[in-house]
Parts: structure tokens; sequence; C-alpha cells
């Protein structure tokens, strides 16, 4: 048999009269193939050249060096915007959408859970960095993900990103627990504060200024913003301009940057100064987490005390209790009063206390996780180092109470049984290393 020619592999259509192949005929049939073939090739590099110029995940953050610290995260198209509109779909008549920056963050998760749980409609918003083990973030995600709350891999920076969530969204609520957490390693990574806490808060509220209708804002600021003072109860009242670190400087920054947005644009703001919050599923670079890891180990322990062996100690405050907080704030915040970025008049702005107003000394602390865990620590006291730890805390929590109808119920001993019972779960008995 004649090998067919590379012309004869074109099909021609049957029933339809054919031409004689003359040689004339063969030159025109060829030149449109190549034509047809040089056409198509043309549309398919035309619709890759607009995916990728389009595509706003593809901006280089590196084009750009004041976005050079943001990683390149993979979002958009049609199957992701569809997960994003029914992760966020409301499920009650009352209900509200929410978007919960540091989803899969501790407080994060317990929030995301708890207002999908009563049928609110939830989408969070993480970047998953390695500040701690990141395998906890996707445990974290992967438990909201069962109770169908999506997280979006991102970073609070992306401006493009927040503002098509917010196209895909209009989210009435904003809850903005995304942030560089922790006292001491502000020493060590000065800028990621700077980065998360108030570049990253600033790009938020840029674009909830702008979208239309603006959502209310609920966010994280710290008991640390107490820093120096030393009335106790600590009351919103009292002094908040003599931080004690770098960390505690960013969220007190948070609450003035806060009020500007608020004077301006009418952003209806409610910041939540938590008080030490501990419970399952929580942080491993806090001391009850790490006490408890070492503890288990065998590892000694630093037990810090202040000067003339005074007591160090936090009022610790469980996550249950802390979750109705945020929600009790979501839930009284009054609605922003500014379109397309501008006021239209006097907006709600609120802070407050949400503590256990029960102080514990941080050895009793030690001596509660040793009976729980059934081992000795091995205590090492040593002097509070001057790395922005602050000897006391202790909140007011009336404002809070009347507001919000916040009522913690549970005290240190009940909520570190829950946590010890998580931990040895998580980590198989405490054998799998935490870090
Ligand atoms: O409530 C807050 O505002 C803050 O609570 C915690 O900060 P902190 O209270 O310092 O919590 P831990 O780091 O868990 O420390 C708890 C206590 O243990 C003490 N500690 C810590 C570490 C250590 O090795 N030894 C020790 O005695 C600390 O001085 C502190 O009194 C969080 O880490 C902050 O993100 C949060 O904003």
């Amino acid at each position: 048999m004649k090998p067919m020619s590379r012309l004869d592999d074109i099909p021609s259509t049957p029933g339809k009269f054919k031409m004689d192949k003359s040689p004339y005929f063969h030159r025109t049939r060829w030149q449109s193939s190549v034509a047809k073939l040089a056409f198509w090739s043309l549309v398919f590099l035309g619709l890759i050249f607009i995916f990728f110029y389009r595509s706003p995940s593809s901006n280089p953050a590196s084009s750009d060096p004041s976005r050079r610290s943001l990683r390149t995260y993979s979002w958009g198209g049609p199957a992701w915007e569809k997960r994003v509109r029914s992760s966020a779909r409301v499920r009650t008549r009352h209900g509200v959408s929410v978007l919960v920056t540091g989803a899969s963050g501790f407080v994060g998760t317990h929030v995301s859970a708890a207002l999908k749980r009563r049928g609110d409609g939830v989408l969070g918003l993480d970047n998953f960095n390695d500040y701690y083990d990141p395998s906890l973030k996707r445990a974290r995600q992967a438990l909201l993900e069962r109770s169908g709350v999506f997280v979006v891999e991102g970073d609070i920076n992306d401006a493009a990103l927040l503002k098509k969530l917010f196209e895909v969204v209009p989210f009435t609520h904003v809850m903005h627990l995304a942030a560089q957490a922790g006292v001491r390693y502000a020493m060590e990574n000065p800028s990621s504060y700077v980065h998360s806490n108030i570049a990253g808060f600033v790009n938020l509220l840029e674009v909830c200024k702008s979208a239309n209708p603006q959502p209310a804002i609920v966010w994280a600021s710290s008991s640390s913003v107490y820093g120096l003072n030393t009335r106790v109860p600590f009351s919103e009242k009292d002094r908040t301009d003599q931080p004690a670190s770098l960390y505690a400087a960013t969220k007190k920054a948070g609450e003035e940057i806060a009020h500007t947005y608020n004077h301006i644009y009418g952003l209806s703001l409610t910041g939540l100064r938590f008080f030490t919050v501990y419970g399952p599923w929580g942080r491993p670079d806090m001391a009850y987490f790490f006490f408890t890891r070492d503890i288990l180990k065998g590892k000694a322990i630093s037990i810090f005390e202040g000067a003339n062996h005074g007591t160090v100690a936090r009022d610790f405050t469980y996550i249950d209790d802390i979750v109705k907080g945020c929600l009790g704030a979501l839930d009284t915040a009054e609605k922003s009063t500014g379109t397309g970025g501008k006021k239209r008049g006097a907006a709600q702005l609120r802070v407050f206390n949400l503590g256990n107003t029960s102080p514990v000394p941080v050895s009793d602390l030690v001596t509660i996780l040793e009976r729980l865990l059934k081992v000795k620590a091995k205590r090492n006291i040593t002097k509070l180092p001057r790395n922005g730890d602050v000897q006391f805390t202790h909140a007011n929590i009336s404002s809070a109470q009347r507001e919000l109808g916040y009522k913690p119920t549970t005290d240190l001993q009940t909520g570190l049984k829950k946590f010890a019972r998580w931990y040895l779960g998580y980590y198989k008995g405490g054998k799998k290393a935490s870090s």
C-alpha cells in the first residue's frame, strides 16, 4: 500500500463532492491547512497570554520591591470562586457573611467553626507562615474543611486577592485575626510585626473602606497594649502609651489606625484586647503549650519571676470564652457608614478587654500541668528577661460584660484539663514531638 502523504492525512468529509486532485488543488489545500494551523496556534498562544496577564496570582511579588516579602499564592478561576461563594453562603435567616483572616490560627479556627455551626457564611484566609509548625495550621484547616469552611491561602498584604474576595462575596463582617503574635519573638524578627500587624492591617482597611457595602470589622488587639501600666485591673480607660515590646507597640498602632479609618471613612471597628488565650489547638509558642511538651520530655522549664522574687502572673483566658466574646462583638457591631470610600456619618468605634478577671501565677499553672500530666516538672526559676514581657495582667471586663454579654466561665484548672486531653491525643500521648 502506498504510504499516505501528510495531506492525505486530513480526512475528507464523507459524502461531499470531491474535486480533482490537480497539482494546483494540492497547493491550495496545503496552504489553507497551514493557515488554519497558524490561526489556531495564534488563538492558543493568545489565550495563554491573556490567562497569565489577567491572573492576579501571577503578579510576581519580586517585580515590586515593597511587596518582595510576599509569597505568591495560586488563587482565582471559576472553581475557586465557586468554593469561595459556597463557603461564605449564609444558611440562616439572620445570618451574616464573615471573612475570617488568620482562619487557620488558634483563635481563627475556633471562631470560624463557631460561626459556621450557627449558620453564618464563613470564608477563611491564612498565609500558613512558619512562625510555628505549619502542620498544626494544616490540621486546623482540615478540621475547618470538614465543617464546610474554605480557607483561602493568601496574605493580607495582597490587595488584589482581598479585592477579588470582596468582588465575589459582599461580606457583611470581617473578623481580622491574622497577625504576627508573640511578645518575645519581636526582638528576633521585628519586621514581621510591621509587615503583618501594621502594613497588613492598613491594606485590609484600604480594601474594606472601598468595598460596597463596607463591612463592619472586629479585630484582635492585645492585653500587651497596657505595657507598663500599673493600675489593676486593667481598664479600657487606662493609659496604653507605654508598650513594653514591639509586638505591643504594633497592636497599639493598630488601635490608632482603626481610629483613623473610622474617622475618615466611616468604618465600624471593634478591637478586642485578648488576655493570654489558651486551649485545645493552641499556639506552640505560648508558655502553657511548650511547658507541656517539655515536662513530658523531662526537659527543664524556665519560670520567670519579677524583681525581689515578685510573682509573674497572667489573666489566662480559655478559648471558648474568647469565642463567645468574638461572636458577641460581631453581633453587636453596627454597620459601617461609608460608601465608595466616603464617610456618610459617624460610625461605631469600640475597644474591649476580653480576659478572665482572675490572674494566676505562672508557677501555679505549672503545678496544674504537673497534676494533669502526672509528671513532675524540672523547674528553673529565672529572672523575668527584659524582652518585652510584663509582670502581671488582669482584665477589668465590665465593659465587655455590659456591651457584648461577655461572661467567662472556665477557670484555669478546667481549661488546662481540656487542653491536656487534646494535646495528649493530638501528639499521641506526647510521644510525637511538637515544635
Ligand atoms: O494576652 C496577650 O496580650 C498576649 O498573650 C500571650 O503573651 P503572654 O501573656 O506573654 O503569654 P506566654 O508567652 O504564654 O507567657 C505566659 C507567661 O509565662 C511566662 N513565661 C514565658 C516563657 C517562659 O519560658 N517562662 C515563663 O515563665 C511569661 O512571662 C508570661 O507571664 C500571647 O503570646 C500574645 O500573642 C498575646 O497578645
